[in-house]
């Protein structure tokens, strides 16, 4: 749609160069603009905001996500310069801030398809939680216990901030700091189920996860893999996953996530752990 919008200002060659390049998040447009088009810009932003009634800032990703909290730069293009916005997602309202804290619209499937798996009475632990959105969406219609954990101070506040303004049949409990140190004093053997949303240090964690876990409960494990064919993605996750494990552990199933680069997938294994 946001392609056809800049039909006008750029060639059908340029607009090419665009194909998912955008994301709209409440009331903010983030656009990755390859080298070539740096130079328009400004023209890219300002047709943005003219033509997308919905859009009140318009950002340039001038960065990839990255460091500890895996957060983007944004140079404003066009419109409101500010990084905080509202986003709805299956019923919940989240606030975001684009920039300070991570968030990717493009993970609602598999939010959807954790909270369906989420049953009443689960705890489960979310290691990398960030402002919540998984965490909310599993607690929104399941009378589950969330433990939302992030490093990025600004992701903990937003995910409290987050629980309080929407109505939860479950509880979302933010907390603040290292995912290895708060489950080693905090949360030891406590979990249904445990989310590693930070594919590029999953195997790094996963003695954590482990910690946090109850006999029978269940990891999701997500990964970055290389694959020459999209649908080996999951089975090589899998493999991976198999290499790493050091315990008695069943393979529910996997799955990929999204892409994430040329034949470079985001992919996730669920599997269920037993301790005796
Ligand atoms: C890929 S993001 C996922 C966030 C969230 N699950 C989501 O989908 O919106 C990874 C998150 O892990 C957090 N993080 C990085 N290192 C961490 C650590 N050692 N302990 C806890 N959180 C950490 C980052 O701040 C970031 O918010």
């Amino acid at each position: 749609m946001l392609k056809r919008v800049l039909q006008d200002v750029l060639s059908e060659e340029e607009n090419e160069q665009l194909i998912s390049a955008f994301d709209q998040i409440g009331d903010i447009i983030i656009v990755r603009i390859p080298d070539s088009l740096v130079s328009k810009k400004q023209i890219i932003g300002k047709t943005l905001l003219e033509q997308v009634s919905t859009a009140n800032s318009i950002f340039y990703q001038s960065s990839p996500v990255e460091g500890d909290y895996r957060t983007r730069k944004l140079e404003v293009i066009a419109g409101e310069d500010k990084t905080q916005t509202e986003y709805k997602e299956n019923g919940c309202r989240f606030i975001v801030d684009v920039e300070k804290a991570f968030f990717s619209p493009r993970l609602s499937t598999e939010r959807e398809r954790i909270a369906g798996l989420v049953k009443d009475g689960e705890v489960m632990i979310n290691m990398f939680g960030g402002v919540g959105m998984f965490s909310l969406l599993a607690a929104k219609n399941t009378s589950c216990t969330v433990y939302n954990i992030d490093l990025n101070p600004v992701a903990a506040q937003l995910c409290k901030e987050n629980a309080q303004i929407n109505k939860l049949k479950g509880e979302v409990i933010s907390l603040n700091g290292d995912a290895t140190k708060v489950i080693n004093e905090q949360l030891t053997g406590k979990a249904d189920r445990i989310l590693m949303l930070l594919p590029e240090r999953s195997d790094e964690f996963l003695d954590s996860a482990l910690n946090g876990l109850k006999n029978n409960g269940v990891i999701h494990y997500y990964s970055h893999m290389h694959a020459d064919k999209k649908q080996d993605a999951p089975k090589l996750s899998e493999e991976h996953f198999m290499s790493v494990n050091k315990t008695n552990a069943e393979i529910i199933t996997s799955r990929n996530v999204r892409p994430v680069g040329p034949r470079f997938y985001q992919t996730v294994v669920d599997v269920k752990i037993s301790k005796s």
